[in-house]
């Protein structure tokens, strides 16, 4: 499969980003830096074309590219943040999404909207509401995505829908329904299993963490790329978090 990946470097200030729901955790920045290194490259090898976002060493939750932004065919949605210290990670996404010649259309106050809230599979969008999107803001990405069917889904105990909930390529919803409520989940294994990056209609990217996952999922005839994002995982990040895909 042709097209892009849209990412981010870690920074040295990486290990102050914010940790909501665990407890916090030494985060080594030089692994960090090598573990998103090849996770890029797992994204290359699935055929993407990794383009890199501006450094942006003094915001350490820069690396977590998927909040800032939601890609929907040409359009791309410039979030608001829920958190205001990751709100000025959005501009330097914003030149970036430009460059590749998206249109730009933006959250505003009061609305909030994380892109890790924001999960689509098909023709649906589900929207997460949680600590960091509210109804504003799912309101407002509703009427910038009027070709779609957006539908607000109630988060409880995690930080962002995406981090309870994904899709695989068949459009089946993998994640934990005790912090959803979204019927037909299928029910990884483990905790980081409910966090896949779909790279094409048969290959999926998966935690290290997630072993089991990816044996079930191998077992419905899924090829699994896994990548270790130990570093990344301590500050309530996974592997969706990390890129943005645009399709061309
Ligand atoms: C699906 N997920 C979890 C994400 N899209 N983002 C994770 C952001 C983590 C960051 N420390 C924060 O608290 O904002």
């Amino acid at each position: 499969m042709s097209g892009i990946a849209l990412v981010r470097k870690p920074g040295p200030r990486i290990a102050e980003g914010i940790v909501t729901h665990l407890q916090r955790e030494p985060v080594d920045p030089v692994k960090a830096l090598d573990q998103h290194d090849a996770y890029v490259a797992a994204l290359e090898a699935a055929g993407r074309r990794v383009v890199y976002a501006d450094p942006a060493d003094d915001l350490p939750d820069a690396p977590f590219v998927e909040d800032t932004v939601v890609v929907s065919g040409r359009v791309a949605v410039l979030t608001r943040p829920g958190a205001a210290e990751r709100r000025p990670e959005v501009e330097s996404v914003a030149r970036a999404v430009r460059d590749l010649g998206l249109k730009t259309v933006m959250i505003a106050r009061p609305g909030t909207l994380d892109g890790g809230d924001v999960l689509q599979s098909g023709p649906v969008v589900y929207a997460g509401r949680s600590a960091r999107t509210n109804d504003e803001g799912i309101g407002q990405l509703t009427a910038l995505l009027p070709e779609r069917r957006v539908v607000p889904v109630n988060v409880r105990g995690v930080l962002h829908l995406k981090s309870a909930v994904t899709a695989l390529p068949d459009g089946t919803l993998i994640g934990d329904p005790r912090h959803v409520d979204l019927p037909g989940l299928l029910v990884p294994p483990e905790e980081p299993g409910a966090h896949v990056v779909p790279l094409d209609g048969s290959r999926v990217l998966l935690a290290a963490s997630a072993p089991r996952t990816a044996a079930l999922l191998e077992s419905r005839g899924l090829d699994v790329t896994t990548v270790d994002i130990s570093e990344f995982e301590k500050l309530e990040g996974c592997v969706t978090c990390l890129s943005v895909l645009v399709d061309d």
